[in-house]
């Protein structure tokens, strides 16, 4: 019986996916020169900002300083860029005011950093609705790592089998599979080719628009 829905954030609340590759493949290639494709950017868009660094760059390549930096600076293009785009993914405002009247308890489980989390929140006035929200800060790990998932559960007061996560990213469905939460995915950057693996998709969606939280309990 399912009664939390844990919500990835970039790409599955709002579509701004585009926009990170586009931040990241700026300082990735014209700051510091990585040499990347663009479809090798997109690849690496999971997790930490630092965990993208050193994977790209290898470890201590980077004073975590310098890291910092680079991440807050990537943040302030993708915020400068999306701002005038920034809304919901169509149908979810509804779908999360119908989720509270049924008592469902919704949490925020992303790689993101606060800055950025915020920056979405509060422009679009829809903290209220969140009774936790884990950010890249609050975990050693983050996805494919069960760990941001498990901290959404615990801080809800539910049993992570008694939770549904909601992704578009591979690696967040595998972050929610090692968490043993099964999985609906919000196609918006990925394609449903790209989630073969994953036993523990339970439904694609393009949007909210035709679903409603009874669909997912
Ligand atoms: O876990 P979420 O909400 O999808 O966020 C992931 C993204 O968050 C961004 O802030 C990072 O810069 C991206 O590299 C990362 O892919």
């Amino acid at each position: 019986m399912i009664k939390a829905f844990l919500f990835d954030l970039n790409g599955t609340m709002i579509d701004d996916m585009e926009y990170h590759a586009k931040a990241w493949s700026d300082i990735l290639n014209n700051d510091l020169n990585a040499g990347l494709t663009y479809d090798e950017v997109k690849a690496q868009m999971y997790g930490k900002n630092d965990e993208l660094l050193v994977r790209v760059f290898g470890e201590n390549y980077f004073e975590p300083q310098k890291m910092q930096e680079l991440s807050i600076e990537k943040e302030r293009r993708y915020q400068s860029a999306y701002k005038p785009n920034l809304k919901l993914i169509r149908g979810l405002k509804e779908f999360l005011e119908e989720a509270k009247q049924q008592g469902i308890k919704l949490a925020i489980g992303s790689a993101a950093i606060p800055f950025n989390i915020d920056f979405v929140l509060d422009n679009l006035d829809i903290r209220n609705y969140f009774s936790a929200i884990v950010s890249a800060d609050d975990v050693a790990v983050s996805k494919p790592d069960p760990e941001t998932y498990l901290k959404c559960a615990k801080e809800l007061g539910i049993d992570p089998a008694h939770c549904i996560v909601f992704e578009d990213a591979p690696k967040g469905v595998e972050a929610a599979a090692n968490a043993g939460m099964n999985t609906v995915v919000i196609t918006t950057m990925h394609g449903i080719d790209e989630f073969g693996q994953y036993e523990n998709v339970v439904a694609f969606i393009d949007d909210y628009s035709n679903s409603s939280p009874s669909d997912f309990m």
